[in-house]
């Protein structure tokens, strides 16, 4: 999925941009840089894009040299242990990089990782001036790397389509923030607020539209889990579906282990199955998913917290919960889930007892609703999407 307003589909060939002398823009929202410079990171975020799902635990990262107006080089950062955006972008401008200016949508690292310092790199090629999305809130950064890069002499503006920028790294940002993944809540649901008809029957709540909208957002999240419920009644497959674009770690959360002999996600040739279980659970069904190339892995207790906290281990930076209302409320209890991701069906399929998509939270009032924040909404084909975030609740 491409969110850019401004530019078209990428075909690996260098844009011709030549606007830079535009003046900033003067307008009431206080923004930064100006439309030349806007354009750049927004070419910054369409690259780093290319690496949807790929990069955890590190960012998505694109970066863009511009001399005398003209785009001369341009990287994104492919996975964690390769080379940083920058790194790329200077590579492909060589000689070029001099006396030029760089786009970049994270601030440079300025710390020996996995690889050596960009800000470092940036000095030695000898940039005139870095153009900075957002500040990284990896302590290990933290307006160092800006720092460093004016140290040296180097002309930095930071904060150029800032909104955008945080936008493209919700995920990187809650995990360094809070040590968590980012959970994400996605259910679809029938305009009465039923996921599935009295007898479970839910294929299709929604259109095709929506449902390769889920596809997407599957390939851009490190892992999606489920509950036992869900994999005896829906069989998925929560894969991307798309052929050479990432797939999700699939994680199926189920205390007993009372699940089907044949499922679509014991089958791990296209993408990797996690079974999350309690201690000596059903010992004969943890040998049959071993046998099938799944893994499975034990807890003393099998909590949303316990088991966003082993996938945090793991180097995730984003979570989608697919499951059902039972395992939902739990993990919105449990403060697994921060955002919400509501596809609404303009539908009526009734039944008292149809199930809906966040089971008992134990609020008897009104007032202990759990209010969103950040709301918008879109219409997704014949249906409409609303996603905003949980309010950090006590
Ligand atoms: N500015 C920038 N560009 C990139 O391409 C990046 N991957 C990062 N990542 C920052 O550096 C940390 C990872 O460093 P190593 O890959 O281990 O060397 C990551 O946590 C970000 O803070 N930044
Ligand atoms: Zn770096």
């Amino acid at each position: 999925m491409d969110n850019s307003p401004v530019l078209a589909q990428i075909d690996g060939s260098l844009p011709n941009y030549n606007l830079e002398n535009t003046p900033p823009m003067n307008s009431t929202e206080n923004r930064v840089g100006s439309d030349f410079d806007s354009l750049m990171m927004l070419r910054c975020i369409e690259l780093a894009r290319r690496a949807l799902g790929r990069t955890s635990p590190n960012p998505l990262v694109g970066a863009v040299v511009v001399k005398d107006g003209e785009i001369v080089g341009e990287g994104f950062h492919p996975r964690a242990g390769e080379p940083h955006a920058e790194v790329f972008a200077l590579r492909a401008a060589g000689e070029a990089a001099r006396g030029a200016t760089v786009y970049v949508n994270l601030e440079p690292c300025n710390h020996y990782g996995r690889t050596p310092p960009c800000s470092e790199g940036l000095i030695n090629a000898g940039v005139a001036k870095v153009v900075v999305g957002m500040v990284d809130p990896n302590p290990l950064v933290a307006g160092g790397g800006i720092a460093r890069l004016r140290a040296a002499g180097i002309e930095v503006l930071v904060g150029v389509e800032e909104a955008a920028c945080q936008q493209l790294n919700e995920a990187f940002v809650h995990r360094i923030l809070y040590k968590r993944p980012l959970g994400i809540l996605k259910y679809a649901m029938t305009l009465d607020g039923k996921i599935a008809t009295t007898s479970g029957h839910s294929a299709w709540v929604t259109n095709q539209a929506a449902r390769s909208e889920v596809h997407q957002l599957r390939a851009a999240c490190d892992a999606v889990i489920v509950g036992g419920n869900t994999v005896r009644q829906d069989n998925p497959y929560l894969t991307s579906h798309q052929v050479g674009v990432h797939n999700p770690l699939r994680v199926v959360m189920s205390r007993h282990l009372n699940l089907p002999e044949n499922a679509r996600l014991w089958q791990t040739s296209e993408a990797p199955t996690l079974v999350l279980t309690e201690v000596a659970a059903n010992p004969n069904v943890q040998e049959m998913l071993r046998q099938r190339g799944v893994e499975v892995v034990e807890f003393t207790s099998l909590t949303p917290d316990n088991v966003m906290a082993h996938l945090y281990e793991r180097g995730f930076c984003s979570v989608l919960w697919e499951c059902g209302g039972t395992l939902a409320a739990s993990a919105i209890a449990n403060r697994a889930v921060q955002k919400i991701l509501a596809f609404i069906a303009p539908k009526i399929v009734g039944g008292s007892n149809a199930p809906t998509p966040v089971g008992d939270l134990g609020f008897t009032t009104m007032t202990e609703a759990l209010p969103l924040e950040n709301v918008r909404w879109r219409v997704i084909g014949s249906d409409c999407l609303v996603e905003g975030y949980l309010k950090r609740h006590t």
